[in-house]
């Protein structure tokens, strides 16, 4: 058995990660923000199986392991399908690094709570180093890493993903997984060029509004507006790649499998009043959910 998210979180704030001024006062707001937050539809769903995820799921409906609605089990069910399909995109954002070796380091530009830095060493067996602006989330994520007995393979710092003390060619793979809608993008692709080898691999799933809608749409600064962020076009994402020597490799539409998790998660107690903003602008064309796997040249 686990410590749940209410020990650990209980538990944070006793450790000694170290808390370097944010750069911008951007940073600030949202170290704050994610300080601060602690929806329980991203700490139910962590409660499932000890892997905490802040960002959305994939796939299709297991309507048969989800039962009968009337079930006084189904929320429960329904709690660890949205959580199955989390994992399910951490998994292909995984798969995606190609082969990664026990000896390789990879890093989690903007880590969260750290779900999907355990399931990389689960999967690779390599060190894994996250950085985020959260004390809070840094600390979480240590302190789940401890509890599993891998703390000398996966780390989390307070830390801002533009300017990282990783060594220059460290990284055999690097990820955004819905963290670059809090940076410039041409600035973050030169710390992943930076720090990733000649021939390494860099993924990232996003949400980005579509140039073929226009502008951006209500319903994407509706979303810009709730989580503080600045969701960029599809178009920004491969020119700050090209400008950076990341050569796309996979550029995967995700929004029809995106879709399932929305419609789902909608109809659950744990709703937060964002779902009508995501379930609309992907059905309007407006905002995509994309999976782009780069090579290092
Ligand atoms: C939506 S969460 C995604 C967390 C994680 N990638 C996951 O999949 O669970 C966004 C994360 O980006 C981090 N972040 C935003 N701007 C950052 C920056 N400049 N440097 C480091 N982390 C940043 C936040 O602290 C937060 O952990
Ligand atoms: C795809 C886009 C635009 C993502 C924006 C970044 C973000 C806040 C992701 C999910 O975090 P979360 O898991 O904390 O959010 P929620 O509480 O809604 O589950
Ligand atoms: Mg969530």
């Amino acid at each position: 058995m686990f410590m749940t998210s209410t020990d650990l979180t209980a538990a944070a704030g006793t450790s000694s990660v170290f808390i370097p001024a944010p750069v911008t006062p951007y940073q600030g707001d949202i170290a704050r923000y994610w300080d601060r937050e602690a929806r329980p539809v991203n700490l139910r769903l962590g409660d499932v199986d000890g892997l905490y995820h802040h960002h959305y799921g994939i796939g299709d409906i297991d309507h048969a392991a989800l039962g009968d609605t009337e079930d006084s089990a189904y929320e429960k069910k329904l709690i660890a399908e949205l959580h199955r399909l989390e994992s399910a995109q951490a998994e292909l954002l995984l798969h995606h690094l190609g082969p990664i070796g026990r000896e390789d380091t990879l890093v989690d530009a903007g880590c969260g709570r750290g779900g999907s830095m355990v399931m990389a060493h689960q999967r690779f067996g390599c060190k894994v180093e996250g950085v985020t602006l959260s004390a809070k989330q840094a600390d979480f994520a240590n302190r789940r890493a401890q509890e599993l007995g891998i703390e000398d393979h996966v780390r989390a710092r307070v830390c801002n993903m533009l300017g990282t003390p990783f060594e220059t060619g460290q990284a055999a793979g690097s990820w955004n997984n819905e963290s670059s809608m809090y940076v410039d993008l041409h600035d973050l692709f030169a710390e992943h060029s930076r720090v990733l080898k000649v021939g390494g691999r860099y993924v990232t799933i996003t949400g980005c509004w579509n140039p073929r809608y226009g502008q951006p749409s209500k319903w994407v600064s509706q979303i810009n507006a709730h989580f503080e962020c600045n969701i960029h076009s599809r178009r920004e994402y491969l020119r700050a790649m090209a400008d950076n020597r990341l050569v796309p490799q996979a550029v995967i539409d995700l929004t029809p499998d995106t879709l399932p998790y929305w419609e789902l998660r909608a109809t659950s107690s744990l709703v937060t009043g964002i779902e009508e903003a995501f379930i609309e602008s992907y059905k309007d064309g407006s905002f995509q959910y994309v999976l782009i796997a780069a090579d290092r040249v």
